[in-house]
């Protein structure tokens, strides 16, 4: 099971979440409550290894506008949200980066679809907000094939009881590991990765 931790700000909960095994950290480079700077990110990427994706999340901005802020930023992902085409996943990807496109639930089956990204998110109707949904609907969107992450209400709790009524093949959380909006909880970072891993 691949793990993402989101919405990261302090060198604190970055450190937890790497040393727990979270797969990709990110940081939310978008208005925002957890939103954080480019010259703050780079503070926070020292010394985290190679191997964890370090992700930019943006919202409405431009693909093209997002790799600049994400590479300012030292980020090698770009988590784009919003209406995108596969236009804008190619100019990431032609600017070296890797590309995960987050889509709601709600969203038509053209969007369902493959646009070339890396990765497929799939997030409840408000990213961000510890919003749960009915996450054994996706199993209908003929997704197994697909490396794909559940996110939106996802908690140390749930976790593996709505990655297994999803089938999801990762997880993304960020409302469910903190203490108050915008303030990660160490011990929930912790309990999350080792509860989404157990899961599978
Ligand atoms: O976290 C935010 O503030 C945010 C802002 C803009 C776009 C995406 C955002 N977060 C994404 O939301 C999910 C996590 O949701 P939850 O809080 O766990 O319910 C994850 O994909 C974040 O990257």
């Amino acid at each position: 099971m691949f793990v993402k931790v989101c919405g990261l700000s302090t060198p604190e909960s970055v450190r937890a979440a790497v040393e727990s095994g979270a797969d990709a950290i990110g940081f939310v480079l978008t208005r925002s409550p957890r939103e954080v700077s480019p010259d703050q990110v780079r503070d926070l990427l020292t010394g985290i290894p190679a191997g964890v994706a370090a992700v930019g999340v943006f919202r409405d901005e431009a693909a093209a506008a997002a790799v600049d802020i994400a590479r300012a930023a030292g980020l090698g992902w770009v988590q784009l949200h919003g209406d995108r085409t596969p236009g804008d996943i190619r100019a990431v990807q032609d600017a070296g980066m890797k590309v995960i496109r987050a889509i709601t639930m709600s969203a038509g089956s053209e969007e369902f679809g493959n646009l070339g990204e890396d990765l497929l998110l799939i997030d409840a109707a408000v990213p961000g907000s510890g919003e749960a949904w009915d996450y054994a609907s996706v199993q209908a969107k003929g997704l197994e094939s697909r490396h794909w992450l559940l996110a939106g209400g996802l908690d140390p709790d749930n976790v593996a009881r709505a990655a297994g009524e999803a089938g999801a093949w990762g997880v993304d959380v960020s409302s469910g590991v903190e203490s108050s909006r915008g303030v990660k909880d160490l011990a929930r970072i912790r309990s999350f990765v080792s509860a989404a891993r157990l899961s599978g």
